[in-house]
C-alpha cells in the first residue's frame, strides 16, 4: 500500500504546516500496517522529518521530497546529492521575493525549496504568479541539480533525478513490499510517475480528486481514501480469520 500524503491521507488547507492527520486515520493506518506484515508506504513531495512528526506514531516507510530522499532498513535518512551553499543562495533570493509578494510563502524543505501562493489575494496573484514562476526558473537554470515542479497552489524547486515512479521502483524492490502487488494512491500531477510504475507491476491505481489521470480508479476526497482504507481493512481481517 503506497500513500501520497497532502491532498490524498490529509485535505490541503492554507499553509503547509498547519496540516493535521486525524488520531483515528493513524490507529486505521498502524492497524493496516499491522495486517499488511509492515507493506505499507508514504510517498511525499514533504521531507521525511516533516513527515515522521506529521504522521508519528504511525511508522510506516517513508520516501520524501518526490523520491528524493528514501530511509534505508535501519531507519538512516539517505537524500540525493546537491550542492547546501548553492542551494542557500537560492533560498535567500526566494525568501526576498516573496517577502515582496504578499501571501507567498517560502516552504525550506531541505534539499529542496517551494513557493506557496495559495493565500495570494486574487488581485495580486497575476503578478505573484509571473514574479514566482520566473524566479524559480532562474533558481533551478543557476543550479542546475534542481528541477520546477507545478504542483497545486506551488511550484515546487525540486531535486532532479528521481520521481515517485522511482520512489515506488525503490520501495517495491525490498521486503516486505518485495513480490507483492503495488496499491498507490495519490491526487496530484506528481502522482502520475507513481501510478506508471505501479501499473508496471500490475498494481492498482487510484486518483483522488478531479482532473485528468493514468489512475485505473477514482476516489473523490481523503475523508473517501479514509473510507475505503476502512473498508479493505474490514475485508481482510474476515479473510485472514
Ligand atoms: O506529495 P504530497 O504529499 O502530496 O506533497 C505535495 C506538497 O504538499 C504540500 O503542499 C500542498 O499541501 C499544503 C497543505 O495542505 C497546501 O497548503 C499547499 O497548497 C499544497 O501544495 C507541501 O507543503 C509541499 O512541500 C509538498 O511538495
Amino acid at each position: 500500500m503506497l500513500l501520497d500524503f497532502d491532498g490524498t491521507l490529509t485535505p490541503l488547507v492554507d499553509r503547509p504546516e498547519a496540516v493535521e492527520l486525524a488520531p483515528h486515520v493513524k490507529e486505521l493506518l498502524i492497524e493496516l500496517q499491522r495486517l499488511l506484515t509492515g507493506a505499507i508506504a508514504v510517498v511525499s513531495g514533504r521531507p521525511l522529518e516533516q513527515l515522521g512528526r506529521f504522521l508519528h506514531p504511525f511508522a510506516p516507510v517513508m520516501l520524501g521530497q518526490h523520491g528524493a530522499q528514501w530511509q534505508d532498513r535501519d531507519g538512516h535518512h539517505h537524500t540525493l546529492p546537491f550542492d547546501a551553499e548553492a542551494l542557500n543562495g537560492a533560498r535567500v533570493r526566494l525568501a526576498a521575493l516573496s517577502a515582496r509578494h504578499p501571501g507567498l510563502q517560502l516552504e525550506d524543505k531541505g534539499a529542496s525549496l517551494a513557493l506557496h501562493y495559495r493565500n495570494v489575494a486574487a488581485e495580486r496573484l497575476d503578478r505573484a504568479l509571473i514574479d514566482a514562476h520566473a524566479a524559480i526558473e532562474a533558481e533551478a537554470s543557476r543550479l542546475g541539480s534542481h528541477v520546477v515542479h507545478h504542483g497545486k497552489c506551488v511550484f515546487d524547486l525540486r531535486l532532479a533525478g528521481s520521481d515517485k515512479g522511482q520512489a515506488v521502483d525503490r520501495v517495491m524492490g525490498e521486503a516486505p513490499f518485495h513480490g507483492r502487488r503495488p496499491v498507490f494512491i495519490g491526487d496530484d500531477l506528481t502522482d502520475e510517475d507513481g501510478f506508471r510504475a505501479a501499473e508496471a507491476r500490475s498494481g492498482i491505481t487510484i486518483k483522488v480528486g478531479e482532473g485528468e489521470s493514468r489512475a485505473r480508479y477514482r476516489l473523490q476526497d481523503p475523508a473517501a481514501v479514509h473510507a475505503w482504507l476502512a473498508a479493505c481493512l474490514h475485508t481482510w481481517r474476515e479473510t485472514t480469520h
